[in-house]
C-alpha cells in the first residue's frame, strides 16, 4: 500500500513555482494544482465564486480568502484518491488555516529568488492566457516568436508583470508571506531553496522529493504490517 503524498509550493511572482511544479508533475507523477488555473476556469464557467473573483483580479486584487477557499477545498476534496502538489495556494495564513484543517501536508517548497532575477524574468515572460502555457524569451522560448507552440496563437505579457507594476507586487508578496513560511516552519515541513537558475534548484528538490516519497510508501508498508 502506499500512502499519498501532498505539497505545497511557495515563492513570490516569477519565482519558477509554475516551471518547477511542471516538473515535479513530470518526475513524480504528482497532480499539480494550480490555484490560478482554478481562478481562470471558475471564471470561464462563470461559477458564483468566479464571477466575484474577477471582479477582484481586474483591479489588480488578490482574490479574498473565504471566496478562494470556496472555490479551492471543493476541488481538494475531489482528489482524495491522489497525490498532489498545489501551486498558488495558500497565499495567507487564513489559507494555510484553511487547507491546514482539510488535510496534512507533508512538505511546503519555499522558492527564495533574488528581487533583480525575478524583475529580469517577468519583464521576459509571455503566456498564451486559453492554456496557461508559460514562456520566457531567453530561458524557454516558444519555436516561432510571440506564438503558443502547440496552437500557433498569439502570445501576451500580463498587464502585472509589466515593470512598474512588479515592485509592488512584489512588496506585497513579502508581506503576506512571511505567516505562512512561519506557519510551515513552525509545523516543520518547510523546505526553502534560494538560487538565481532554476536549474541549479531543481536538482536539489528532485532529491527531497524522492526521499520524502520513499520514506512516506515505506511508512505506510510498516503501518499496514501491524
Ligand atoms: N491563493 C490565492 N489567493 C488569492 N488570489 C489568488 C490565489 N491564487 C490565485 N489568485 C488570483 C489572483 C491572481 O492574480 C490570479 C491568477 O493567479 P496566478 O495564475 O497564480 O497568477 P499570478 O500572476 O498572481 O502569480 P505568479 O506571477 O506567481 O505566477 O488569481
Ligand atoms: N532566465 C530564467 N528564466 C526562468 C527560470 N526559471 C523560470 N524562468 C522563467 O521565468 C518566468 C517565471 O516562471 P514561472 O514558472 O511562471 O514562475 P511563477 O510565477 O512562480 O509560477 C517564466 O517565464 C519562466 O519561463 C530560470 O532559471 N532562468
Amino acid at each position: 500500500m502506499s500512502k499519498l503524498f501532498r505539497a505545497v509550493i511557495m515563492g513570490p511572482p516569477g519565482s519558477g513555482k509554475g516551471t518547477i511544479s511542471e516538473r515535479i508533475a513530470h518526475s513524480f507523477g504528482l497532480k499539480h494544482l494550480s490555484s490560478g488555473d482554478f481562478v481562470r476556469e471558475n471564471i470561464a464557467a462563470k461559477t458564483e465564486a468566479g464571477v466575484l473573483a474577477k471582479t477582484y483580479i481586474k483591479k489588480g486584487l488578490l482574490v479574498p480568502d473565504h471566496v478562494m477557499t470556496r472555490l479551492l477545498l471543493p476541488r481538494l476534496e475531489e482528489m482524495t484518491k491522489y497525490s498532489w502538489l498545489l501551486d498558488g495556494f495558500p497565499r495567507t495564513l487564513a489559507q494555510a488555516e484553511a487547507l491546514n484543517s482539510a488535510c496534512d501536508l507533508d512538505v511546503a517548497i519555499n522558492l527564495n529568488i533574488p528581487l533583480e532575477t525575478l524583475k529580469e524574468r517577468l519583464q521576459h515572460r509571455w503566456i498564451h492566457p486559453p492554456s496557461g502555457r508559460v514562456y520566457n524569451m531567453c530561458f524557454n522560448p516558444p519555436h516561432v516568436q510571440g506564438k503558443d507552440d502547440i496552437t500557433g496563437e498569439p502570445l501576451i505579457q500580463q498587464e502585472d508583470d509589466r515593470p512598474e507594476a512588479l515592485v509592488a507586487r512584489l512588496r506585497h508578496y513579502k508581506d503576506v508571506a512571511k505567516p505562512v513560511i512561519d506557519f510551515y516552519k513552525a509545523k516543520g515541513i518547510l523546505y526553502t531553496f534560494s538560487d538565481t537558475e532554476t536549474d541549479r534548484i531543481w536538482p536539489n528538490i528532485s532529491t527531497l522529493l524522492s526521499t520524502k516519497i520513499s520514506t512516506i510508501q515505506s511508512d505506510a508498508r510498516c503501518a499496514s504490517t501491524h
